[in-house]
């Protein structure tokens, strides 16, 4: 049987994640899945034995491998590199350390069926966030969430578990793709040839976001920062590099915003 879906998981320093990932997905996928889908992580040279586990699985029948990179570093672009790797023409983005289960992939595989782009949202009906998920990082995640707004209708632009039809990817100059930082869903939705009718291009489907248990998050000022620039060339993408009077004034809003979010909480 041949290849049709592939999911990708960019990972650094995620070992211990590796086994549960492996053998949960699997399991959700079920005999018939397990056959058409392949996992892919993509390692940045993490040298913590993360290509030992993946060896190990591949023994046990697993049909997973592992890219390893040693010229690069970052989760855009890993997830990038997978993607062009990748044999199926439906692609699943998950972080490797639990944070998006491993039981909601089919669901983003069947959307994919009748979307372009298909995003996996905690804002909806009967999901969430877990509660034990830092206080600062909801308020950088809501911040950041609404200064994609004006970017894109999907409601968790910020989701790191998402799925594609390849060839939308395909037909995208992969030049004009910016592969720095962590926010590879957003960049793809502003930037994609996808449908232009709304119902074609995204689906979304709800899923309730862990805490990771293994491993740290790699989450740091550097990606923050370049989170910042990718908005602006999005902004600059969409809305004209003229358009200044626009951008200063979305910003100001932006700022009083920030600054309300953090006085609230602390006040
Ligand atoms: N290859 C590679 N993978 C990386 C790198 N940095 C992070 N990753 C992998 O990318 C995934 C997400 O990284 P985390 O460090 O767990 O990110 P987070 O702070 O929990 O952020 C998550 O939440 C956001 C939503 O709030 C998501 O946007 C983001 O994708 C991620 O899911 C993990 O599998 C991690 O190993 C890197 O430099 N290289
Ligand atoms: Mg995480």
């Amino acid at each position: 049987m041949s290849i049709t879906n592939s999911v990708i998981v960019p990972a650094y320093h995620e070992k211990l994640n590796i086994k549960p990932l492996t053998t949960r997905l699997f399991a959700a996928l079920g005999n018939e899945g397990s056959k058409t889908t392949e996992l892919i992580f993509v390692d940045d040279n993490s040298q913590d034995g993360s290509v030992e586990e993946v060896e190990s699985l591949k023994k046990q029948g697993y049909n997973v491998r592992i890219i390893v990179r040693t010229d690069e570093r970052g989760l855009s672009s890993a997830v990038l590199k997978g993607f062009r790797e990748a044999e199926g023409e439906y692609l699943i983005c998950m972080d490797a350390d639990l944070q998006h289960p491993p039981e909601s992939v089919p669901k983003l595989l069947d959307s994919l069926r009748n979307h372009a782009f298909v995003i996996g949202t905690r804002y909806a009906p009967g999901v969430g966030i877990d509660k034990d998920w830092p206080l600062y990082r909801r308020v950088i995640s809501s911040t950041a969430r609404m200064m994609a707004r004006p970017l894109t209708s999907a409601s968790d632009p910020m989701s790191g578990f998402f799925g594609l039809q390849k060839s939308y990817l395909d037909r995208a100059d992969p030049r004009s793709i910016n592969s720095q930082g962590f926010k590879i869903a957003l960049e793809l939705l502003a930037k994609l040839p996808l449908p232009a009718n709304a119902n074609a291009a995204l689906g979304e489907v709800p899923f309730s976001f862990g805490v990771r248990t293994e491993g740290e998050s790699k989450l740091s000022g550097k990606v923050i920062v370049q989170y910042l620039q990718q908005l602006k060339e999005l902004y600059c993408f969409k809305y004209g590099a003229n358009n200044l009077v626009l951008f200063l004034l979305f910003w100001s809003i932006l700022v009083l915003y920030c600054v309300y979010q953090i006085y609230s909480l602390l006040f």
